[in-house]
């Protein structure tokens, strides 16, 4: 399988307000083939935004090297595109204009972003909700909006930060559906950082498993159950109860 994004040896501190040196990422390891689907989980402030920032060129890290194919990545990409837990739509334009925006900025000519923002937004079901503001719109439905302005702008690797965080039991679970459908079409290459277990089984290929701050990989899980998954299966379960005392063991292990 063609490598995507490979992490080698990556480390990231921070300093302080105070002046205190922060690690947050100690010797980070892993490699991403062409149209993976990964999840990152972790206890809370272990350094998963931390490591999709640096992957998607807004951060740098402190040591060793990130790359994108042959391209170490410095600043954001082209081919690397984000989506965040905040809807993060500009509330003064229509949903039609908020991912005609993404292309603007990615260079797209004038002529094409509007026909491409149409057939996105018929991608995520909101074709008729072209001219709304976001306001008007429920949080899935703006999460669809900005998943729709990431997916137009054709990024090979979409980087996902706890996009369904803010959602509903229900609404989730919609657009985990919907996403694995996207993806399944659209062949992407996903890195999607979640606090839920469950979800983490429901949609990757492999699930990395961080340690608490500073923030390791500690298990790298295959998933090989077919999809759509089953939440009955009883490997679904096996799984999840596996993670989870793997997380809480970190937890514990940190607050010794
Ligand atoms: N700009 C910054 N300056 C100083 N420290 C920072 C900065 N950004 C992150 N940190 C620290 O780095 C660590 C990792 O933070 P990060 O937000 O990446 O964790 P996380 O796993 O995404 O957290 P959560 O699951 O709660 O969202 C934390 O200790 C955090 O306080």
């Amino acid at each position: 399988m063609e490598q995507v994004i490979r992490v080698t040896k990556t480390q990231k501190s921070f300093i302080t307000e105070k002046g205190q040196c922060v690690q947050a990422l100690k010797d980070i390891n892993f490699e991403v083939g062409a149209h993976e689907f990964i999840c990152l989980v972790g206890p809370s402030g272990c350094g998963k935004s931390t490591l999709l920032r640096i992957i998607a060129g807004l951060e740098q890290a402190s040591s060793g090297s990130v790359m994108y194919q042959d391209t170490p990545i410095r600043a954001p990409h082209r081919q690397i595109g984000m989506v965040f837990q905040e809807y993060s739509l500009f509330p003064w334009r229509t949903v039609l204009d908020n991912v005609a925006t993404g292309m603007e900025f990615a260079g797209y000519e004038r002529r094409n972003r509007e026909r491409r923002a149409l057939d996105y937004l018929q991608l995520v079901g909101l074709e008729s909700f072209t001219q709304a503001f976001p306001y008007e719109l429920s949080g899935g439905m703006q999460q669809r909006v900005a998943i729709a302005r990431a997916l137009a702008t054709d990024p090979d690797v979409l980087l996902m930060d706890e996009p369904f965080g803010a959602l509903d039991a229900y609404t989730r679970i919609v657009l985990q559906k919907e996403l694995l459908r996207i993806w399944q079409t659209n062949r992407k290459t996903i890195l999607f950082v979640t606090h839920s277990v469950d979800e983490a089984i429901f949609l990757a290929d492999r699930i990395f498993v961080m340690s608490a701050t500073p923030g390791m990989i500690r298990e790298i899980i295959d998933v090989p159950m077919p999809r759509p998954r089953d939440r009955a299966n009883p490997r679904y379960g096996a799984l999840a109860v596996h993670i989870l005392a793997r997380l809480e063991q970190e937890t514990v292990h940190a607050a010794q």
